[in-house]
């Protein structure tokens, strides 16, 4: 690709392998999820997040999506337990959405897609920094949470206020004081397998952790997601929609549940 990534008809992920051949690697995401394929593993542990909302530091547009930056220069926000080892902190969490209600998320179950998923991103404090993480095989672990239309989510209204202010690729705005947690559903039951960023350099170094439970988003809300533009300030606007990679072939992975 002579021009940067992105989702277009000349730059979208059929076209990211010209530059990240890692594209057709062993360990792509995201993928479908077969419930009935997903083999129960009682010795996965309960997944325990605790996020400090005083480790929120800004929100911003980054042309592909937005995403919400946490401070991740102490433990104060990490995952733990679940199906990975150590201490992973939140480096940032962000959506993936459709132009339509239809289509959106990265992730399906039984093929069944969500209009919108969210990721919040953590690295493994073995390493350094999420830097040197990221291209590590156990360097990142990735909780998705599926959105579904139904009444509108009182939770995301803070971050989707913030969206009027970072329209355009490049804008961002300070963020603070936001407990990520209180996006998440009631259930940490959740799907893991092994995987890799959903977006360049698509990194083989994910461990997913997904979960069986979606929060709910309003119709309107899904408009705000909508109002984005992926295109900086003087340039034709471009609506950020359609953000999300296709699903990708399975390759012999086994998906792990951690419920019955
Ligand atoms: N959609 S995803 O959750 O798989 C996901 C998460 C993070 C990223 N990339 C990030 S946060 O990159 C930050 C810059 C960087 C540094 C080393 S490799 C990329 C891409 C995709
Ligand atoms: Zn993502």
């Amino acid at each position: 690709m002579s021009h940067a990534w992105g989702y277009g008809p000349t730059n979208g992920p059929d076209k990211w392998g010209e530059d990240c051949p890692i594209a057709n690697g062993p360990r792509q995401s995201p993928i479908n999820i077969v419930p009935n394929e997903a083999k129960f593993d009682p010795t996965l542990k309960p997944l325990k997040l605790r996020y400090d909302a005083s480790n929120a530091k800004g929100i911003l547009n980054n042309g592909h999506s937005f995403q919400v930056d946490y401070e991740d220069d102490t433990d104060s926000s990490t995952l733990t337990g679940g199906p990975v080892s150590g201490t992973h902190r939140l480096k940032q969490f962000h959506f993936h959405w459709g132009a339509s209600d239809d289509r959106g998320s990265e992730h399906t179950v039984n093929g069944v897609t969500f209009p919108c998923e969210l990721h919040l991103v953590h690295w493994n404090t073995r390493y350094p920094s999420f830097g040197e993480a990221a291209s590590k095989p156990d360097g990142l672990a990735v909780v998705g949470v599926f959105l579904k239309i139904g009444a509108a989510n009182p939770r995301l209204q803070k971050v989707l206020d913030a969206l009027d202010a970072i329209k355009t690729k490049g804008k961002q705005t300070t963020f603070s004081n936001f407990d990520s947690k209180t996006l998440l559903p009631g259930s940490l039951d959740y799907w893991t397998y092994d995987g890799s960023l959903t977006t360049p350099p698509l990194y083989e170094s994910v461990t997913w952790i997904v979960l069986k439970e979606p929060i709910s988003v309003s119709p309107a809300q899904m408009a705000k997601f909508r109002g984005l533009l992926f295109t900086g300030d003087g340039e034709a606007a471009c609506c950020m929609v359609d953000n999300y990679r296709p699903c990708q072939a399975l390759k012999g992975r086994q998906v792990r549940a951690s419920f019955r």
